[in-house]
């Protein structure tokens, strides 16, 4: 079978760059992708590509070349599902704020919405793939939902879920590890329905990494690989407090730790803990999966990991005031970054939003400065958490557009988020503009600690 129409309902971080990638990678397949955010779609269209919703390197070259050739960003959500054969689901799917599993569960009303939108237009057979994360078992209810309609319309639903990480977007979509395709391989129609998605991925990834299982597999294994990953975080930010105790260095153990072939080197790096809009979200699904099968060892085992995440960022944070003589009070601390991770806009989940809400509980005045997020998005991420009033929230935090702006007359300059660019500035500067004792927290490990001591700085930096 082969597919000539592509329907992707959202246009995130996800939808937005894989449905670019694979435009670009095959020329002769239409994608539209859709969304119910009028102004996200039109941000996708802006005339001037610099102005796409999504910052990823490498993306907006992308999208200029496929876009209006045969990628087309839409709001006309039932045209784009009549028209194709393959319907990717990439909503958001967020832990739910209410009800049962409330705090824990995944969200899947927007994953139900779609589906039954999809159910509605339907009038000839479609292929729907689930790109969102979802608990295992999701496949069930979407299938459910669309063979319930009685329209005789037949429906194969694959699972294939998206292992980018943000930052990297475009690399990842160009060179997976793997790319994984779960569907009803006992079938004809379904191994028919894989076959289909494989060769479209087949336009650029060589085959033996495209890997094919039963759904319920491939659902369980995005919640699994990213479980694995925040636990390596987890577990080497516990080593990253024993060796501020012990003279040992976090960074050094992580070298000679990650060189066990068995165990290896990438994602053993300490931080003032991970953010992401999907980590936290995604194990606590898997807690509570786990438990509601009653599997309570399941559950402690990986609710452990978030335990530690949270840990971390209040230790980061409750350090900052106990070095500052135990008050901030009235103390302007500069913050240098707000994204999750260098390279995104990204700011869900991110350590920095937790650290600064600590800090301002403690009456501390916070200037941020981050080179890709806007200020309205600060505001928004503090206002979301609801400890004090939006009032409030002006007028203890600033945000500016340089670091040295944000440095200016602080007591302290916490270092948020790895951006590359901070490695590069006039330290000798910052540290002459500053309060003495001239403190300096970074929650990274990204700055050398030898010559910002020279310079004169009190330096305090994650597990050494
Ligand atoms: N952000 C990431 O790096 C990754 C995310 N994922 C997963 O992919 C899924 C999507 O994540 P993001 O792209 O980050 O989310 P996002 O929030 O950036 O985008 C989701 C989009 O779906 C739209 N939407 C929601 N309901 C809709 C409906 N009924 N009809 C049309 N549009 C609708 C929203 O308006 C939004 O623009 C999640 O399940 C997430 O766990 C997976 C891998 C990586
Ligand atoms: O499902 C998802 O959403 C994605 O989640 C993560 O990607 P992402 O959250 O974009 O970024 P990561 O590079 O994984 O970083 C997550 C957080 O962990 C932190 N981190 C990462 C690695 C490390 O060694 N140390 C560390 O503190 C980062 O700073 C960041 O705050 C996974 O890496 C992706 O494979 C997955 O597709």
């Amino acid at each position: 079978m082969k597919i000539k129409n592509i329907c992707c309902i959202g246009a995130g971080y996800v939808g937005g760059p894989t449905m670019a990638v694979i435009a670009q990678k095959c020329p002769e397949i239409d994608i539209t992708v859709v969304d119910i955010n009028e102004k996200r779609i039109a941000a996708w269209n802006d005339e001037n590509v610099d102005n796409i919703p999504i910052y990823e390197p490498g993306l907006s070259e992308i999208v200029e070349e496929a876009r209006d050739r045969n990628l087309f960003f839409s709001t006309d959500i039932d045209a784009a599902i009549d028209k194709a054969d393959m319907i990717f689901i990439s909503v958001n799917t967020p832990t739910k704020t209410y009800g049962i599993g409330k705090g824990m569960a995944a969200d899947l009303k927007y994953i139900e919405l779609c589906a039954r939108q999809i159910a509605r237009v339907a009038k000839d057979d479609k292929i729907v793939v689930e790109k969102s994360t979802l608990p295992v078992r999701t496949a069930q209810a979407l299938k459910d939902i669309l063979d319930n309609t009685g329209n005789g319309v037949n429906y194969q639903i694959l699972s294939n879920p998206e292992f980018l990480a943000e930052g990297t977007a475009v690399d990842d979509l160009m060179d997976p590890d793997r790319v994984l395709i779960g569907g009803d391989i006992d079938t004809s129609e379904g191994e028919e329905a894989v076959q289909a998605l494989v060769d479209i991925y087949a336009h650029w990834v060589p085959e033996d990494r495209i890997l094919t299982t039963n759904v319920w597999s491939s659902e369980l294994s995005k919640l699994t690989a990213n479980a694995f990953l925040a636990q390596r975080v987890s577990s080497i930010n516990a080593m990253s407090e024993l060796c501020e105790k012990t003279g040992a260095d976090v960074n050094e153990v992580s070298i000679a730790v990650g060189m066990d072939s068995r165990i290896g080197s990438k994602f053993l790096k300490s931080s003032v803990g991970f953010g992401g809009s999907c980590f936290q979200k995604d194990i606590l699904n898997l807690v509570y999966i786990a438990k509601s099968f009653g599997l309570n060892e399941v559950a402690d085992y990986w609710e452990q990991v978030i335990i530690m995440n949270d840990h971390q960022k209040k230790r980061f944070a409750s350090n900052i005031v106990k070095t500052l003589y135990n008050t901030v009070s009235g103390k302007k601390i500069a913050f240098l970054g707000w994204a999750f991770k260098k390279d995104t806009n990204d700011t869900r989940e991110s350590a920095a939003i937790y650290v600064a809400d600590y800090l301002l509980n403690e009456q501390a005045e916070i200037v941020i400065y981050d080179p890709k997020v806007r200020a309205e998005q600060i505001y928004a991420d503090l206002d979301y958490l609801n400890t004090r009033t939006e009032e409030e929230n002006r007028k203890q935090v600033k945000v500016v557009n340089s670091a040295y702006e944000a440095c200016e007359e602080a007591h302290a300059v916490a270092l948020l988020t790895e951006w590359d660019e901070f490695k590069e500035l006039d330290w000798k500067k910052i540290y002459e503009s500053m309060l003495k004792p001239a403190f300096l927290f970074d929650g990274r490990r990204l700055l050398e600690r030898k010559t910002k001591e020279k310079i004169g700085f009190e330096f305090y930096a994650i597990g050494s």
